[in-house]
């Protein structure tokens, strides 16, 4: 059995719950609140932009050049093709890219952002993959499993989030990180792998949190005006 099959298995009714959030079935069906989605899309702005810096620092800790500019390929997938996507969006919703960019941090965006990037900054490449691989992997899998829903795929408001996540190229980055998490675990301690076990469990516990914060439209309880 391979690492991440045994990722997979320990984290996978947390990612049920993420499939099967409201949040998720909604756009599946057509039938998510477009306000619900202009707020994450904002929020996941913002997310993405730590998190190709999370591949800036994948590049910067990969020990060979193969690492180094596939790392390189997902933040320049990350920063041109994914975010491009909610640029569009943004625009189609009547959001400049100077509001997107000025949107104020949801508690969750910042909880998850934060960790992910303290996690990879202080541990090894394999923490920061570790981090990385639910983000990528469970959207790939929330995207083909979307995909197979009856119209999904043309939905005027959502066919294209479903399109972009259920794509080929989005799959073969997962596929890396994939690959590349057990290469990175081969010869480590159980301990060791049960630390990369938690780090995955809690940013697989993050996404099902960011589905839910957009869902409620989650901002911080203390301000009036947000
Ligand atoms: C919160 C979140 N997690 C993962 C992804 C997929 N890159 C995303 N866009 N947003």
């Amino acid at each position: 059995m391979q690492f991440t099959d045994r990722l997979y298995k320990k984290a996978k009714p947390i990612w049920r719950k993420s499939h099967d959030h409201p949040f998720v079935q909604g756009i599946g069906h057509g039938t998510l609140d477009i306000e619900k989605f202009k707020f994450f899309m904002q929020q996941d702005y913002l997310y993405l932009i730590d998190y190709a810096r999370l591949f800036a620092l994948g590049s910067l800790k990969g020990t060979d050049l193969k690492t180094m500019s596939i790392f390189a390929k997902l933040l320049d997938s990350t920063l041109n093709v994914e975010m491009d996507l909610h640029r569009q969006y943004a625009s189609r919703l009547g959001i400049s890219e100077a509001e997107l960019e000025a949107t104020k941090a949801a508690p969750t965006t910042l909880a998850y952002s934060g960790y992910m990037l303290n996690v990879s900054q202080r541990g090894s490449l394999a923490d920061l993959v570790a981090a990385v691989l639910p983000c990528t992997w469970s959207y790939y899998e929330i995207g083909t499993e979307l995909s197979k829903i009856p119209g999904a795929l043309e939905n005027e408001t959502y066919g294209e989030w479903v399109k972009m996540y259920a794509s080929e190229e989005f799959g073969e980055l997962a596929d890396w990180l994939i690959t590349l998490m057990n290469e990175l675990a081969e010869g480590k301690t159980e301990a060791e792998l049960t630390a990369l076990e938690e780090i995955f469990l809690n940013t697989s516990r993050y996404e099902y949190m960011f589905w839910d914060m957009s869902y409620n439209l989650q901002m911080w309880p203390t301000d009036d005006e947000q």
